[in-house]
């Protein structure tokens, strides 16, 4: 066998031995030392009183001394890329000037009013936790630990509630950044709210996020959840947008598609439950099944099932199995016997699998692996389910329901009104003979056309021009214009498309 090919069939079929012996280790090693450098920073900033204002502080200091060391240069985070939860590499990174943003801790909770104030770096799997303590959450809460609150502003971050509460940024009431200039500024709906609105989406090109205000809402224990299985594609979407638009029942709504045909439609009230629930499923204990694996053995028996699932397990349902991405990775992660021996150190943190995957590793999965979210008119479902299955043939496929607003950020609504959405995650190999880049565009295309948008974490095939029709950047020049940026920061498509986003 040639070298290459052989090195190619052992980093496919072997990689698990480097994760299971390497990684898993590596990952517990890590959650100690997070553990243990909590309470040491606790205790310095104890006893320097080092605390936010000090932190922010630097930043200006950072900002301004580039301002007159390296003027004309522009500026991004100094977040490595190997930290982004994403698989693309973030290339732009190494020409621009890195400003470190490293700020993760939580600054307050208000239980008066309903918000709770964070640092930018702090994660999902951070805050939630913390939160569910006090008895309180956020409207939408991401299903992966380590998704950052700055990242999901400046993406885009949905999840199951967004059919109610829409995308992450729409439970955010008010932001502080440092801007080119070196500035301090907050903003809000009545505070700067042109800048408010352009924030979203931009991808860290307005100014460096130092705080952010998210709503909170009250946290129930369990969330009761209904399975449906469905066999038919005009029956899924007609369901799901019934589902939709009962937004005094359901609470969260998720479709997981197995086939073109055929699919599991989950809806889910927040609950305290009562002394007669029963049928209470611990789904984050480490012994248990994927949740996706759960998912789809509901649908080959056919059953309508009813679960009560702790609140903080149905969060985080596709952590341990980072959706149905770790299966290739580990084939036989979801065996019984795997589960009850290593679950417990599951899953391997998603840095260290970039960190350490090698070249041979990304370019076998930049040919043979696909990565995408697309956010399509809810009626458009049927039409592109048909259209990914002929080009891409993936499955499962992650169908997440999520209202759009109208207004004049980023990203909105088509219509002058509330309208709403899905988001269609691909994730996996796809099944197709002549999968290449041209296919994506073709999808990209596709997308623009029926007025929705993709997802930028993994980049972007579009031209320049093709980005803009895709998200409205009338608002956003000119608060570039207004916040001094055209030499201080990049524009977004300079931070997504395909030639910097690798
Ligand atoms: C980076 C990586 C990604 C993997 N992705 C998957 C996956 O998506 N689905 C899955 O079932 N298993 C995946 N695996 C593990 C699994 O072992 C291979 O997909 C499986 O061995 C392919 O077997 P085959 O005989 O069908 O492939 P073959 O048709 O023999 O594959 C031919 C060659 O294609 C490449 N290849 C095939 N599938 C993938 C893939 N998905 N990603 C990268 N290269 C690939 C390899 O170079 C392989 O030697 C992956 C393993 C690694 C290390
Ligand atoms: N369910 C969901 O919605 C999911 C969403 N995602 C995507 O993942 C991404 C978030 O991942 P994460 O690893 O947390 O974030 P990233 O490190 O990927 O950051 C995303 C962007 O936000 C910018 N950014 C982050 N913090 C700041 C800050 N303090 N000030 C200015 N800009 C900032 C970054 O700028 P810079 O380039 O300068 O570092 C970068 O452009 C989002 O793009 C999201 O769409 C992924 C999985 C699931
Ligand atoms: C729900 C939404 C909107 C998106 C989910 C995206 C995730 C499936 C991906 C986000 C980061 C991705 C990474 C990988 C798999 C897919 C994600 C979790 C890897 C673990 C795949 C293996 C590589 O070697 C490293 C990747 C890191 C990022």
């Amino acid at each position: 066998m040639h070298s290459d090919t052989l090195t190619e069939y052992v980093l496919v079929n072997y990689r698990w031995v480097f994760v299971v012996f390497f990684l898993l280790p590596c990952t517990v090693l890590g959650k100690i030392w997070a553990v243990f450098e909590k309470k040491s920073w606790s205790r310095r900033r104890r006893s320097t009183g080092l605390d936010h204002e000090k932190k922010v502080e630097d930043i200006q200091c950072e900002v301004r001394h580039k301002n007159f060391h390296a003027p004309g240069r522009v500026m991004c985070t100094a977040r490595p890329s190997w930290k982004s939860m994403t698989i693309a590499e973030m290339t732009y990174k190494k020409r621009m000037f890195n400003i470190n943003v490293h700020l993760d801790e939580m600054i307050s909770i208000d239980s008066h009013n309903r918000k709770v104030r964070v640092e930018p770096s702090i994660t999902v799997g951070q805050l939630i936790p913390i939160l569910i303590q006090s008895g309180w959450t956020v409207p939408v809460a991401l299903e992966l630990e380590d998704l950052t609150i700055g990242g999901l502003v400046m993406g885009i971050g949905l999840e199951s509630s967004s059919f109610k509460f829409g995308l992450f940024h729409k439970t955010c009431t008010r932001y502080e950044l440092v801007t080119a200039d070196g500035d301090l500024i907050t903003c809000s709906e009545s505070e700067n709210s042109d800048v408010f609105r352009c924030i979203p989406f931009s991808y860290g090109t307005l100014g460096f996020l130092t705080a952010i205000d998210i709503r909170i809402i009250p946290a129930k224990k369990y969330v009761r959840l209904q399975y449906r299985p469905i066999r038919s594609l005009e029956k899924i979407q007609s369901s799901l947008i019934a589902e939709t638009l009962d937004v005094e029942n359901n609470d969260f709504i998720e479709l997981l598609m197995f086939g073109k045909n055929e699919g599991v439609l989950m809806t889910g009230q927040m609950t305290d439950g009562d002394q007669n629930t029963k049928n209470v499923n611990k789904i984050g204990r480490f012994y248990k099944p994927w949740f996706f694996k759960h998912v789809e053995s509901l649908l080959l028996s056919q059953k309508h099932t009813e679960e009560y699932i702790p609140l903080k397990d149905y969060y985080f349902r596709h952590n341990n199995s980072l959706f149905w991405e770790v299966q290739d990775i580990i084939p036989f992660g979801n065996h019984p016997l795997f589960r009850y021996l290593l679950g417990w150190i599951m899953p391997a943190k998603v840095a260290l699998l970039k960190l350490t995957q090698t070249d041979t590793i990304k370019q076998l999965y930049d040919k043979h692996h696909f990565i995408d979210d697309f956010i399509l008119p809810i009626s458009n479902l049927k039409e592109s389910v048909e259209k990914f299955h002929e080009h891409l043939n993936i499955y499962p496929i992650w169908v997440c329901p999520t209202v759009l607003n109208p207004g004049n950020g980023l990203v909105h609504s088509h219509a002058p009104v509330d309208k709403m959405y899905i988001d269609i995650g691909l994730y996996g190999e796809p099944k197709v003979s002549n999968f290449n880049s041209s296919i994506v565009k073709n999808l990209e295309l596709f997308v623009l056309k029926l007025k929705g948008f993709k997802m930028m974490y993994i980049g972007t095939y579009l031209n320049e021009y093709e980005f803009k029709k895709m998200f409205n950047h009338y608002l956003y020049q000119s608060i570039r214009i207004q916040l001094n940026c055209i030499h201080n920061f990049p524009e977004v498509y300079d931070k997504v498309n395909k030639k910097v986003r690798r």
